[in-house]
């Protein structure tokens, strides 16, 4: 069965678009992982279906790269209401589902405005923080980002305790002023460095104000793919709340993938 694809990247976390509201998208695992590969395949970070919703505008299910569906995107949650713009399906605003619930969205000159879950807890460790902002994210604070080895330090902790299989992302994060910093992401389901990582982003700037790093609720992130801005604020239960990611979301080019049903 031949399926049209499109292919979009938020700071260069980029993933092959189907409009899936057919619901007729085989969702094989061997299959997605063949679409995602760089060399027998598009090539993605991960694959994103657009579903009809009985309630918003449109459903979004992701599958990472390695073909097994998966948590919350951030990235690809700005890419699909890009998509869905594209698409004809939304204006400059939209409400959309998505594995963690609900997700507002605002297409503006900054790019796409994501509105992430809550984030109610943040546990924090000796050497690390842990959250989830709609993925897992583990965050360590380092003096330079460019001497991590991130690759194989964060297989190392996403495949080690307390996360084994299930894992977890992994984030190298440097404070650069008490409003911006630096990360490089070892992502769980990519199993490899990623250029940019939404939730990890965003996770990486809640851990930063949670352990006095920085000092406002605005906060400008480099990614080695390009640059994001993350507001949130936190609450009087000290979690956080109201939380945007906000960036770059593009169209790169489309296609046909050949699929067996
Ligand atoms: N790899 C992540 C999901 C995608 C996260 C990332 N691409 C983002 O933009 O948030 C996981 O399995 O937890």
């Amino acid at each position: 069965m031949k399926i049209p694809f499109f292919k979009y990247q938020g700071a260069g976390n980029d993933f092959v678009m189907v409009d899936d509201r057919t619901e007729t998208f085989p969702q094989d695992e061997k299959q997605i992982e063949m679409i995602c590969d760089r060399h027998f395949g598009v090539g993605a970070d991960g694959l994103i279906l657009l579903q009809n919703d009985d309630i918003s505008d449109f459903k979004m299910v992701y599958f990472n790269s390695d073909g097994r569906q998966s948590t919350m995107c951030g990235n690809g949650g700005r890419c699909i209401v890009r998509f869905a713009h594209d698409l004809d399906l939304i204006q400059d605003k939209t409400v959309f589902q998505a594995i963690d619930g609900e997700h507002e969205a605002i297409l503006n000159e900054n790019g796409v405005e994501l509105k992430m879950s809550n984030v109610p807890e943040v546990q924090n460790f000796e050497n690390h923080l842990f959250l989830n902002t709609g993925s897992p994210h583990h965050i360590e604070f380092v003096q330079k980002v460019e001497d991590v080895d991130v690759k194989n330090h964060g297989k190392q902790i996403r495949y080690g305790a307390p996360y084994f299989e299930d894992g977890s992302n992994v984030n190298f994060v440097e404070i650069t002023s008490e409003n911006s910093l630096k990360i490089r992401t070892y992502e769980r389901g990519v199993e490899d460095e990623t250029l940019a990582c939404g939730t990890g982003i965003t996770a990486a700037v809640i851990a930063a104000f949670e352990a006095g790093k920085i000092s406002t609720s605005e906060v400008n992130v480099s990614a080695m793919g390009g640059e994001l801005k993350v507001k949130f604020e936190k609450n009087l239960s000290g979690g956080y709340e109201n939380i945007w990611l906000i960036g770059p979301a593009e169209y790169v080019f489309g296609g046909e993938i050949e699929m067996k049903i």
